[in-house]
């Protein structure tokens, strides 16, 4: 049986391009990613969302503008933990993007996407999102950089997933 901790991904996006943040330290370092990080004891996911995009960017987004857009799920062979990972999409939101002590962030051209340094799962699962469509993948992992076995599949309703999932 694995521990499940909760993690939170958020990207921002406009209709070219799409916010990605080069991680300056601890786990995925020097690898562009969304924003986001644990969710805390008493913390629901949501708020974890909208505290780890201004903790990491500066830049504050409603709830009600914030869509859960994706699930994800990693394992590591020998480690005990199962990252679940709620991936969020938002347009509108307040502020510039601005480097902190965590993340340096930069908009990317949808066609431009450093996949050669990002986690080596987004390079399945981002074809969803960029499409608009949402999506749920597991994937297990040995080391940080080979994935042993992976499935991805689309959703057609976030709600409905996870009802289901309980
Ligand atoms: C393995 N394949 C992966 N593919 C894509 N994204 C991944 C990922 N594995 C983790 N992520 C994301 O990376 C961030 C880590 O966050 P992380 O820095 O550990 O969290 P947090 O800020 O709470 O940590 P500290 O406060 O520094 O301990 C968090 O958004 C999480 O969703």
């Amino acid at each position: 049986m694995y521990l499940r901790k909760i993690y939170t991904l958020v990207f921002l996006r406009n209709e070219t391009q799409i916010l990605l943040g080069l991680k300056k330290r601890g786990f995925g370092l020097n690898k562009w990613n969304g924003f986001g990080g644990k969710v805390e004891h008493n913390e629901s996911i949501i708020d974890a969302a909208i505290r780890e995009l201004r903790e990491e960017c500066c830049v504050d987004v409603n709830k009600s503008d914030l869509k859960n857009i994706g699930h994800l799920e990693f394992t590591f062979e020998g480690e005990s933990i199962l990252m679940d990972v709620r991936v969020f999409s938002a347009s509108v939101y307040e502020g510039v993007p601005t480097e902190t002590e965590e993340m340096a962030p930069k908009w990317f051209k949808y066609e431009e996407i450093p996949f050669d340094d990002m986690w080596p799962d987004d390079r399945i699962w981002f074809p969803y999102l960029l499409k608009n469509k949402l999506f749920y993948g597991i994937f297990h992992y040995k080391g940080y950089d080979t994935i042993l076995n992976y499935e991805v599949k689309e959703l057609k309703c976030m709600e409905t997933f996870y009802k289901n999932k309980k």
